[in-house]
């Protein structure tokens, strides 16, 4: 059995696509550069060539392009690891092998400003998707050659870039350790210091679930987010857009295909 035999992902034959519309026109690509917000679709696009942007269902949105000549698709995936579950499969099967979330977050560490980069090689899985795939001990591990190519680029465009483990929760309030919402329930009141302690560098939604399951299914995975605020150093955010990430992920795409052995 070859890799690829192994690692195909099933058809899931009798569940209904949402995204299949961004390969009409027999646009193919082997990259995808996914996002939370639907909103963060055109302006993105706006830095490919030929660019479509396409609408689908529930609010969700995609483009066709190229960056430096390189077809990509970018899709938007929502909030939490159910979406980005539904996004990696449909792109999977659309011929995607390579991808990479470009998120906002919340830091954990001292001195991580807002408006800065941090690019997660690994994630602790505190959500609950991953674990319908795989156990507990199971990794949620980027490839190695796509976080090498996203700090890479983000060097390259003179960014402030952080490096580390995150943490992706399947709750913003509680599951992030936000107080009063943490009053019913000891594992979220002590999850802000746990991670803290550990050296988590930030909390978000998807990151552990597209690394564990991109894992599984042979695709190429990697994770960039723009710091929004800091919990520790209790700074506040929210307005930072997450354009400059962006081109930094098209930027790795593209370096990490120029060294993909076909
Ligand atoms: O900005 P996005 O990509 O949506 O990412 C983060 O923001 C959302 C929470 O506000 C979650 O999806 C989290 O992962
Ligand atoms: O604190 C934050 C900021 C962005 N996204 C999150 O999930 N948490």
């Amino acid at each position: 059995m070859t890799v690829d035999e192994h690692q195909a992902v099933p058809a899931a034959a009798l569940a209904p696509r949402f995204f299949t519309a961004l390969a009409e026109d027999g646009f193919t690509a082997a990259n995808a550069l996914v996002t939370g917000d639907p909103g963060r679709i055109e302006p993105v696009s706006e830095l490919l060539t030929d660019a479509r942007v396409k609408s689908f269902r529930r609010g969700f949105k995609g483009a066709t392009g190229h960056y430096r000549g390189l077809p990509v698709f970018l899709l938007s995936h929502g909030i939490g690891a159910p979406g980005i579950e539904r996004a990696l499969i449909e792109l999977k099967e659309l011929g995607v092998r390579s991808v990479i979330r470009v998120g906002t977050t919340g830091a954990l560490q001292e001195g991580i400003e807002p408006g800065t980069l941090i690019v997660n090689d690994a994630a602790v899985r505190l959500e609950g998707t991953s674990l319908n795939y795989a156990r507990p001990e199971f990794p949620a591990a980027a490839s190695w050659d796509m976080t090498a190519a996203l700090v890479e680029a983000a060097r390259a465009r003179q960014q402030t870039v952080h490096v580390g483990t995150g943490a992706t929760t399947s709750s913003f309030f509680a599951g992030q350790g936000r107080e009063p919402f943490t009053k019913w329930n000891a594992a979220a009141a002590g999850v802000l210091d746990e991670m803290h302690a550990l050296g988590v560098l930030n909390f978000e939604m998807e990151v552990a679930t597209l690394l564990t399951l991109a894992r599984i299914f042979g695709v190429r995975a990697g994770a960039i987010c723009t710091v929004v605020n800091n919990r520790v150093d209790k700074v506040p955010g929210w307005e930072f857009s997450t354009l400059d990430a962006a081109q930094v992920a098209l930027d790795a795409l593209v370096e990490a295909d120029s060294a993909v052995v076909r």
